[in-house]
């Protein structure tokens, strides 16, 4: 497979040109690779086989010295074997962004995305694990990846219709039912809803614990202007001005069951977005960390203390964990959700800042870093100062297969690769890696 990766970074022009496309490979950002006069063409909305007429997102005059261009499928001229109806009528052309691979079998999305992430580890020069291995596997019980999402950023445009942006725009459109989301949070009528001016963004949650939250954003938003509809029933409120967080009704918490425990989390604070997801991957961390008991571990960008509980079991009151975690809130909620186990303490700080500074090592460490990954220099700082085992739990396979191959180099080797559908129908993967000594 010869897959593109398409860049990020630069922002589309305005296009509109129309070009007849035959579709290939996947790119790395859930878009399929297309060529166009010898010039690469990243194509949103299609599937590989395909031919389609695609609509220019870039302006050819413009770009004419672009190395490529993107474009949207617009039109279906002959459909790929993978192509279904979308699950998401009002996230195709023009649509909202986030459901990218609507319109693609559930099966197929996976196995497009094995092969993205296997390409990935490829390109990056990892050898230490059988890349062919790495297939990307459904959440358990999930069978369609509908209703999976327990977290939604809606967004209001200037009127205070609530809808979700487009696909790498910030055109607010209908959103419909979105499928996608949990019933609870469909069952808010977010849509149907005009937000009083000054709301420029809508945070709703569904935990699995309590009832939902509804977070109206907004800058300068007063919150005495919010009327609190019916159809939110029970749902906790809260408004999120420059000034901090105001509830209007419940404490600006949810809360979240993972086993026996429950988790505090802030109603705008980070937690695995998948219904399943927290317990998966704390299930999955249980079983690959192997903290000795009496021992010691590390919990890096720890958010609430998701896997500091996990890694606390094991080491039990003998041995000792400590969660690190930038964002001063959740690092306070991590000291209350396990005040129970005195094995673990909580540092609010930056993590590479936090290694960097530490004297000793560790015998095994959990780090679940945001999309940019681990980078070099923390990458080089683990080596050295782990002593058995590093469980890299991962968002983004680009950045970890980068880290990946730091990791080999600096003497460490993959004994296991997991990857999950934690976010369907997106391009989207997690994954557990778990690396030794070499
Ligand atoms: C993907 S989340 C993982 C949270 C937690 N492990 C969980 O599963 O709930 C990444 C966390 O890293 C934190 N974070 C991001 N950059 C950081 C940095 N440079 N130093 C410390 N924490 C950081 C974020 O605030 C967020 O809570």
């Amino acid at each position: 497979m010869s897959m593109e990766a398409e860049p990020m970074s630069s922002t589309p022009t305005a296009g509109g040109r129309l070009l007849t496309l035959t579709i290939g490979p996947p790119a790395a950002g859930g878009t399929f690779v297309a060529r166009h006069e010898g010039r690469v063409v990243f194509v949103r909305g299609t599937a590989p086989g395909e031919t389609v007429t695609a609509r220019l997102l870039d302006d050819p005059e413009k770009q004419a010295d672009a190395r490529f261009w993107r474009a949207e499928a617009i039109d279906v001229l002959e459909a790929g074997v993978d192509r279904v109806p979308t699950i998401w009528e009002e996230s195709s052309v023009d649509g909202v962004g986030g459901a990218e691979w609507a319109h693609i079998a559930l099966p197929a999305q996976r196995r497009i995305a094995s092969e993205v992430m296997q390409e990935l580890l490829r390109r990056a020069g990892v050898t230490s694990y059988p890349i062919e291995q790495v297939q990307v596997e459904p959440a358990p019980h999930d069978l369609d990846g509908l209703g999976s999402r327990t977290r939604v950023r809606f967004a209001v445009d200037d009127e205070g219709r609530v809808g979700m942006r487009g696909w790498r725009s910030h055109d607010v459109r209908d959103a419909g039912e979105n499928p996608l989301a949990s019933p609870e949070i469909r069952d808010l009528r977010l849509g149907e809803w005009t937000a009083p001016e000054g709301t420029e963004a809508i945070d709703a949650v569904a935990p699995s614990a309590g009832p939902a939250s509804v977070v109206l954003i907004g800058r300068d938003l007063d919150p005495a202007s919010v009327v609190i509809p019916e159809s939110w029933g029970d749902a906790d409120v809260s408004v999120r001005t420059g000034r901090g967080l105001v509830p209007l009704r419940g404490d600006g918490l949810v809360h979240e069951r993972v086993g026996e425990r429950l988790f505090s989390v802030s109603a705008t604070g980070f937690w695995q977005g998948h219904r399943r997801a927290a317990e998966l991957l704390s299930e999955v961390v249980e079983r690959t960390l192997k903290a000795p008991h009496g021992g010691s571990a590390w919990d890096l960008y720890g958010g609430v203390g998701l896997f500091a509980a996990t890694a606390a079991q094991q080491v039990g009151h003998e041995g000792t964990v400590i969660t690190v975690e930038g964002n001063r809130r959740a690092s306070q909620l991590a000291a209350e959700n396990l005040e129970d186990l005195p094995q673990v303490s909580t540092a609010t700080a930056d993590v590479v800042d936090w290694v960097r500074a530490r004297r000793g090592g560790v015998d095994v460490v959990v780090l679940d870093p945001p999309r940019s990954g681990a980078g070099a220099e923390l990458i080089g700082l683990l080596a050295k100062s782990v002593r058995q085992r590093i469980v890299y739990v991962s968002c983004e396979p680009s950045t970890l297969a980068r880290d990946l191959a730091l990791a080999e180099k600096a003497g460490w080797k993959i004994v296991d690769l997991r990857a999950f559908d934690l976010f369907p129908h997106t391009h989207h993967v997690e994954s557990v890696t778990v690396l030794e000594r070499a």
